[in-house]
């Protein structure tokens, strides 16, 4: 791995469709770095600008403003010498014709340049595709695995996967992202969308969250996790509602807190409900005061948290 250098650098990065500035804008001066061989996933909801910013990369459509540097080449000097270094999933996969998949793929390999004798085939083999058959005839994900083909099979040393999975049934979902570790652990960059978390969360060292054109956050999927919201519950012996509401009153980042008491009167257990945003450490510390029965800590909800984000984003714009 290169571990150090950049694949993908945007620097104040605005695309508006229509010529001026306050036409349409679908992306609105990014800033983003990718580090050469590791895995970057982009999520947003539609419309985000993920696209947008994929074709940006390999200069079908062009900036308005801003600059843009892709395996240390700007897309638009770059030509096909960079275009060759890329391997490219379009977003919207158009393939008809006749032709089949293989004298497709050879035709593909003639322009991106060699591809190792028995690539098409592996590939093909692991997606589950056949290559024998005209393309036309092909269903929407087996058009896909195609593309995948397409992009994964001369080894360039970037990946630009723009909704990868779309179309793929599980068992294919999970052939491909054992692709991608692979690529990764060759050296390869990925950099690659989706709209669903999870698939991205299973393979992404950072994640982007786009929102309506701008970066909500960039992070590493683990500090995802630690800012991820918890929900939390608890049982305590010895303590009345009161005494674990004033205990627990001061901590900011907990919320929906709902008390109540189980059990007989006597002996009685009181039970709390909360959600915590982030570090759990003053909670924990918090409860330890009481003899504890009962205490459930959920897996942080990464979905969730992510909507959050989107909804915060959407509040700030108001
Ligand atoms: N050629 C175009 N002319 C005008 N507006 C466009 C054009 N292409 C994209 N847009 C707009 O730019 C914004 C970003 O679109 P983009 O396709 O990049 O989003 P996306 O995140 O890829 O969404 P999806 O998940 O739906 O594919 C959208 O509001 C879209 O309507």
């Amino acid at each position: 791995m290169t571990t150090g250098s950049t694949a993908i650098e945007l620097a104040g990065v605005s695309k508006w469709y229509g010529r001026l500035p306050s036409g349409h804008s679908a992306l609105d001066s990014i800033d983003l770095s990718v580090e050469a061989g590791s895995v970057f996933g982009m999520i947003g909801p539609n419309g985000a600008g993920k696209t947008t910013t994929m074709r940006l990369l390999l200069d079908i459509i062009r900036p308005s403003a801003g600059s843009i540097r892709v395996l240390g080449s700007e897309p638009k000097s770059g030509g096909p010498e960079l275009r060759r270094r890329i391997g490219y999933l379009p977003g919207e996969l158009r393939l008809e014709g006749r032709v089949t998949g293989r004298s497709l793929l050879q035709h593909y390999a003639r322009i991106s340049g060699p591809v190792a004798p028995g690539a098409i085939d592996g590939l093909a083999e692991r997606l589950g595709v056949e290559l024998d058959r005209p393309v036309r005839t092909l269903s929407k994900g087996n058009k896909q695995k195609l593309g995948l083909v397409q992009a994964f099979m001369h080894r360039p040393p970037l990946l630009v996967l723009d909704e990868p999975t779309s179309g793929l049934d599980p068992l294919v979902q999970r052939e491909f992202l054992a692709m991608v570790r692979e690529a990764r652990d060759a050296g390869q960059t990925v950099f690659l969308s989706s709209h669903i978390l999870s698939e991205i969360q299973q393979v992404a060292d950072s994640v982007a969250i786009l929102r309506a054109g701008r970066i909500v956050t960039v992070s590493s999927v683990e500090g995802l996790r630690q800012s991820a919201v918890r929900r939390v519950r608890a049982g305590f012996a010895d303590a009345t509602p009161g005494a674990v509401e004033v205990a627990l009153a001061g901590i900011p980042n907990l919320s929906d807190l709902v008390v109540k008491v189980s059990g007989r009167a006597a002996g009685g257990v009181t039970d709390i409900t909360a959600t915590v945003g982030g570090d759990i450490d003053a909670f924990v510390k918090a409860i330890a005061a009481f003899t504890i029965v009962d205490l459930a800590i959920e897996e942080p909800d990464l979905e969730e948290s992510v909507l959050k984000m989107y909804g915060a984003e959407a509040r700030a714009e108001r």
